[in-house]
């Protein structure tokens, strides 16, 4: 009998170019170490490139006869799936003032939090071979073989709990016609303060068909065990993984920047990173608010309804009392922002031109500079 914990993973110290099979090139399939299978590590933590590198496998590698479990680690992004709002998911100022990214994956389900203590895991099959509890039974024998006794199990809709309550994992697919991923999340030793401060919603009145994520408590690995840390559980579950595949117990680093190796996948990244995917994809809705402006010791209520589109505004209405603001210099900025993308850099680019052109007295411009104000800090 084999015993698990007793498998050691070697990393391959160089990059492995030949590793995939193309098919366009006039070469013959290059890989024969990769037969079967293989482990793959990426040397990014830009979470761009590395569902770049998802992309590019999904749709370059013969996956017919040969499953590929990649590895990866993101610095601090929020990851929403490919059928959600990112102003329903996350507080997209907070992510601002932070500098944590948001990406927007092609797999479906909900809002996860990324950082270097969390591990990523894509396993790569067939459509066929397609398995998600196998997939969640090799990361669960693989903690259980680095700590026995560890209550760790996966659940009906394939997250994987801790302590019978805890979620340390999150699941999520996409299947394609004749390939498939599955890919998880692995929390070991993530900023959980952060993950719940950046996983809060802050736009109020939203109303849309949108993906709605499952929150959860969450923990870390490392809360019971410290030894539970990413680069052990990595190893862990490369080693089961190539145990169960009866492949050789080896990683193979990926360089996603590497155009020779991955020809292509520069422009994947570059459609990853774009507005028009990120933001632009958002299913259409609708935002409702009402509140409060003040200017000197003048308060008035301020309505505002806008239907969004691809990412745009595609109407708009702003209301507020006429002796705070003449309706029809609402009715002006309103109409400016039908067109224009859904985000506070676009309205604050708009309104500033706007402002400069306002006729009328020092009072009136200020109090509309403040009615935009108010517009911008709901995207
Ligand atoms: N990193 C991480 N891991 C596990 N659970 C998390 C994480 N971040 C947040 N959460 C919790 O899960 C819910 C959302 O659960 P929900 O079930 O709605 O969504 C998911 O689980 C999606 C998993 C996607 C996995 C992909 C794998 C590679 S790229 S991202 C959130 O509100 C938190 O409570």
């Amino acid at each position: 009998m084999i015993m698990r914990t007793a498998l050691r993973v070697r990393v391959l110290k160089t990059h492995t170019p030949s590793l995939f099979w193309r098919p366009h090139s006039t070469s013959t399939p290059l890989i024969e170490e990769g037969c079967g299978g293989l482990v793959l590590k990426s040397l990014s933590t830009d979470v761009y490139e590395n569902l770049a590198v998802e992309d590019w496998i999904h749709d370059n590698v013969e996956l017919q006869n040969r499953n590929v479990l990649f590895i990866w680690r993101n610095s601090p992004a929020v990851v929403i799936g490919r059928h959600q709002n990112p102003w329903q998911e996350c507080n997209l100022r907070l992510l601002r003032e932070k500098g944590i990214g948001l990406a927007r994956r092609r797999s479906g389900g909900g809002t996860v939090y990324h950082d270097l203590g969390n591990v990523n895991l894509t396993f790569f099959t067939s459509r066929k071979g397609y398995d998600r509890a196998r997939n969640l039974g090799i990361v669960t024998r693989a903690l259980k073989a680095l700590r026995p006794g560890l209550d760790v199990h996966a659940t009906e809709r394939y997250d994987i709990l801790l302590n019978g309550r805890f979620k340390i994992s999150g699941t999520a697919a996409r299947l394609g016609r004749a390939s498939a991923y599955h890919h998880c999340t692995l929390l070991c030793g993530t900023d959980t303060t952060v993950l719940a401060a950046v996983l809060k919603g802050a736009c109020q009145g939203i109303k849309s068909n949108a993906t709605p994520s499952v929150p959860s408590p969450v923990l870390n690995l490392t809360d019971i065990d410290p030894s539970l840390d990413c680069g052990a559980v990595t190893e862990a579950v490369a080693a089961e993984y190539a145990a169960h595949h009866g492949l050789e117990p080896r990683v193979a680093p990926v360089d996603p920047r590497d155009e020779s190796s991955l020809p292509g996948i520069g422009g994947l990244t570059r459609a990853l990173q774009a507005w028009e995917w990120v933001y632009g994809k958002t299913p259409r809705f609708s935002v409702g608010t009402s509140s409060e402006v003040c200017y000197k010791k003048s308060n008035a209520a301020v309505t505002l309804n806008m239907e969004v589109k691809d990412g745009a505004i595609v109407s708009c209405a702003i209301g507020t009392h006429r002796d705070w603001v003449p309706p029809a210099v609402c009715d002006q900025l309103a109409s400016q922002l039908v067109g224009s993308r859904f985000c506070p850099s676009e309205t604050a680019v708009l309104t500033a031109a706007l402002l400069r052109t306002c006729p009328g007295d020092g009072e009136l411009r200020d109090k509309w500079g403040v009615l935009c104000e108010n517009v911008a800090a709901v995207m």
